[in-house]
């Protein structure tokens, strides 16, 4: 069966897509297939092609097959330079990527150009040139009588990773993990989120054209427990995981992995603080602080849903958010003109919409936004909503505790500097803030203090990627960018040479 377009977005396993009709080539025709529906009008674009356990088993298996073959032993060198021509021929089919993207999240053709597909250019050179910079460990030990020792640390792969990564920033985050696990040497067994299915599978295409060997990227479609997810992660074959998604998803891997005791890395939820003092310009405040509550209409785990303003300025801010929010533009994800996507399904959207509802119940007042936008013509089977702001809440309120994963904000009042940072740290997660404030030791001062894995001041995703990025609490454990991935993505054995 496939879907109106006819169009298969298949598992890529050892080299070659598997076609759906003979399944894993057991004979077995008809496997099971589910839907890749657009967000932005509701209709299906193509059927994905939903991996069993005997397709993951084989995926694993490739892998660890094609690292024993000689994957894990190539050169720096040679795996850098094959980083770099994948950054290289992402850009020649930039617009395929492009497309792919907004065929599976709605978002604004403007937003997959500018940050989704040119990050996924960006990580593929940055961890190409990490890897090809970095050195070993070593030391020279002194010891008693005049003798000496030589201590020097080599790195290995860490083995086979599954990445599981998520829907909201697919090409991004997924690159953002690939990069660096095949730059040191690694085999990957990715499984996308079953919502963003596409630009993974595109992405073995181009991996293939460079002439990474088969085997060493592998691709499931699927769902999580019961699906290509959960076999993945319950695999014996598998050394370790990377996931970026929801914190109770990683709380479930976590237990997956513990009796085997692999290594995790996670980049889990938030519950992003903005903290502005009275100092600011209201303008340019304004600016970073709407872009971090609505950019990817609210679905990036760093995006701001508690928003912090010295009272005296707290009028002007919340004015001003206000009518930033009124200017931005949900539509036609093709036009230049959109500013703002749909949310990622119904099933999110009627999440968010209970948020809503629980915030009317808790006495917010509504400054805009709160409700489904008509938008007529083929867009209203999208899973639109309106950017929303709220003021009369307090940190007690499940909705300033909670994450929504939308394109909301609350909106609270404090008087002192200490007050605001008691505020900004009440919270089970700590992924990231941001400050703002002209008073530079203050905007130093304010983000040490703050509790979280990343803080900027005056500015919001503002990327260095060989900067530590991660989070603290439910927000997640280690950090990934620069050396910190080399340190998840292999293992160094310590040799003591007696001199
Ligand atoms: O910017 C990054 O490297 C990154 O990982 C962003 C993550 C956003 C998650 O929603």
């Amino acid at each position: 069966m496939t879907a109106e377009t006819g169009r298969w977005i298949r598992n890529f396993v050892d080299g070659r897509f598997v076609d759906p009709d003979d399944g894993d080539g057991d004979g077995r025709a008809g496997h099971r297939g589910f839907d890749a529906t657009d967000p932005a009008t509701g209709l299906v674009h193509a059927r994905v092609h939903e991996a069993d356990e005997a397709l993951v088993d084989r995926a694993v298996t490739a892998a660890r097959r094609a690292l024993r073959e000689g994957w894990a032993d190539t050169a720096v060198r040679e795996r850098t330079e094959l980083l770099r021509r994948a950054a290289d021929r992402i850009e020649e089919r930039f617009d395929e990527f492009v497309a792919a993207e907004i065929a599976d999240t709605g978002k604004p053709v403007t937003q997959a150009r500018e940050l989704d597909v040119a990050r996924a250019v960006a990580n593929f050179r940055a961890f190409a040139d990490v890897v090809a910079a970095a050195g070993q460990e070593s030391f020279l030990t002194d010891l008693a009588g005049g003798r000496r020792a030589l201590n020097y640390a080599v790195r290995k792969p860490l083995g086979v990773v599954a990445v599981v990564v998520p829907w909201n920033l697919p090409l991004l985050l997924l690159t953002w993990k690939v990069a660096p696990a095949l730059a040191c040497g690694n085999a990957v067994v990715v499984k996308p989120s079953e919502e963003t299915p596409g630009t993974a599978a595109l992405l073995a295409e181009v991996l293939a054209e460079v002439g990474l060997p088969a085997g060493v990227y592998n691709v499931v479609h699927g769902f999580g427990g019961g699906s290509a997810g959960g076999y993945l992660t319950a695999h014996p074959g598998i050394d370790g995981v990377t996931f970026t998604g929801s914190s109770a998803t990683g709380a479930q891997v976590m237990r997956t992995v513990a009796p085997r005791v692999r290594p995790v890395s996670f980049e889990l939820g938030g519950k992003n603080a903005a903290v502005v003092f009275d100092d600011v310009d209201v303008d340019e405040a304004v600016t970073g602080l709407s872009r971090s509550v609505f950019a990817n209409t609210g679905q990036v785990c760093l995006c701001t849903e508690r928003v912090y303003v010295q009272r005296s300025v707290f009028d002007d801010i919340a004015g001003g958010l206000v009518e930033r929010a009124g200017r931005l533009r949900l539509g036609d994800p093709l036009s230049e003109e959109t500013t703002t996507g749909p949310l990622i399904s119904h099933a999110h959207r009627d999440k968010v919409l209970g948020y809503f509802d629980l915030a009317e119940q808790a006495g917010a007042t509504v400054l805009t936004g709160g409700q489904v936008p008509r938008l007529g013509a083929d867009l209203d089977g999208g899973s639109w909503i309106e950017p929303t702001l709220w003021t009369g809440l307090t940190n007690a309120d499940r909705v300033v505790r909670e994450e929504i994963f939308g394109p909301v904000a609350a909106l609270i009042p404090f008087d002192t500097e200490e007050e605001a940072i008691g505020l900004a740290n009440d919270t089970d997660y700590g992924l990231a803030a941001s400050v703002w404030t002209n008073d530079l030791r203050r905007g130093h001062r304010v983000a040490q203090a703050m509790n979280v894995g990343m803080a900027w001041v005056n500015t919001w995703f503002l990327r260095d990627l060989r900067s530590p990025f991660g989070g603290v609490g439910l927000s997640g454990l280690g950090r990934e960018g620069g050396e910190s991935s080399l340190h998840f993505y292999t293992e160094p054995t310590n040799v003591c040479v007696q001199l």
